[in-house]
């Protein structure tokens, strides 16, 4: 699509996802031939609706490809013991490679205790604090999977990182943070801007490779983007019963060179990147037939 002088290419999401699923359909019947059925087991607590569907969807997923996938749906007013009790349950089932807790929980129970709860070696969201700081010091671990999608959906469209100028909006552990340092690995001059930042619009129109991940529908606007540079949107907000990224998509689609669509962009990588995860995991299971 060719806009206001500059070459735009909306990274697709969805298609890059489902060219990574083929390669896992792969492994996954490999697996099942040595007797090992990649299992992913799914805790929801309350009656978010996004949440609910986004567990639906991982289900789904994980049906599809073959693999045993069960969600467990807790009570919103669930003790904190009972969760912790279940992922212990989990932690020592055999059948299950990978243990993810849906986010957000409710606040009456501590989402740090449950993610320490979790298995190391189950942890397929990478959120636990062992598999966080292995990927701080870059070992081997579980990568968080947004990130990960993100470094596939770079990867897949050729995009230059090696002594680009990064700038990543947001620094949750989820999102903002572990984008960072895979950035970072990949040679790039990253600078991580959020709430407190001063003279943000400055800051983000140096970046050639910008990553929205805070979370305000909208919030970057054509003024704050260097023409030609690469925008990763990983915000997700409904407004209006519509979905809406982080970035307006309108205001810079003329200024931008690629973009990734809110649907259709990052979220669809979340889930293969998950799928990816629990494979890993299983490909690590001693024995088999
Ligand atoms: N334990 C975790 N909780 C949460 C995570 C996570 O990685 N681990 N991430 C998000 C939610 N999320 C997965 O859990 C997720 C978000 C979005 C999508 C997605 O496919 N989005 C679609 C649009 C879907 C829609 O219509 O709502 C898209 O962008 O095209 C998948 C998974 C918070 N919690």
């Amino acid at each position: 699509m060719k806009l206001g002088g500059v070459n735009l290419q909306i990274i697709n999401g969805r298609e890059v996802s489902n060219n990574i699923r083929e390669d896992l359909q792969i492994k996954i019947n490999e697996l099942k031939e040595k007797g090992i059925v990649p299992g992913l087991s799914v805790i929801i607590v309350g009656e978010n609706p996004a949440s609910q569907s986004y567990v639906r969807s991982k289900d789904k997923a994980c049906k599809k490809l073959g693999m045993k996938s069960e969600v467990h749906s807790l009570d919103k007013d669930v003790s904190e013991s009972e969760l912790l009790d279940l992922i212990e349950k989990l932690n020592n089932d055999d059948t299950i490679h990978g243990i993810l807790v849906q986010l957000p929980l409710p606040a009456h129970i501590d989402e740090k205790k449950v993610i320490e709860k979790i298995s190391i070696e189950k942890d397929v969201d990478g959120f636990h604090p062992i598999n966080a700081g292995k990927l701080l010091v870059g070992e081997d671990t579980f990568i968080p999977c947004t990130p990960h999608g993100i470094i596939k959906l770079i990867e897949s469209n050729d995009i230059d990182v090696e002594g680009k100028r990064v700038v990543v909006l947001g620094r949750s552990n989820i999102v903002g943070k572990p984008i960072s340092l895979l950035l970072l690995q990949k040679n790039a001059t990253v600078t991580i801007c959020h709430s407190r930042t001063k003279n943000l619009k400055e800051i983000t129109k140096e970046a050639d490779i910008l990553v929205a991940a805070i979370g305000k529908a909208n919030f970057v606007k054509r003024d704050m983007v260097k023409k030609g540079a690469t925008v990763i949107d990983v915000g997700i907000n409904r407004v209006d019963g519509k979905l809406a990224g982080d970035v307006d998509f309108e205001d810079v689609k003329e200024t931008v060179g690629h973009i990734t669509p809110v649907p259709g962009g990052v979220g669809p990588m979340t889930i293969t990147m998950l799928i990816y995860n629990t494979v890993k995991s299983a490909m690590k299971v001693k024995g088999g037939k």
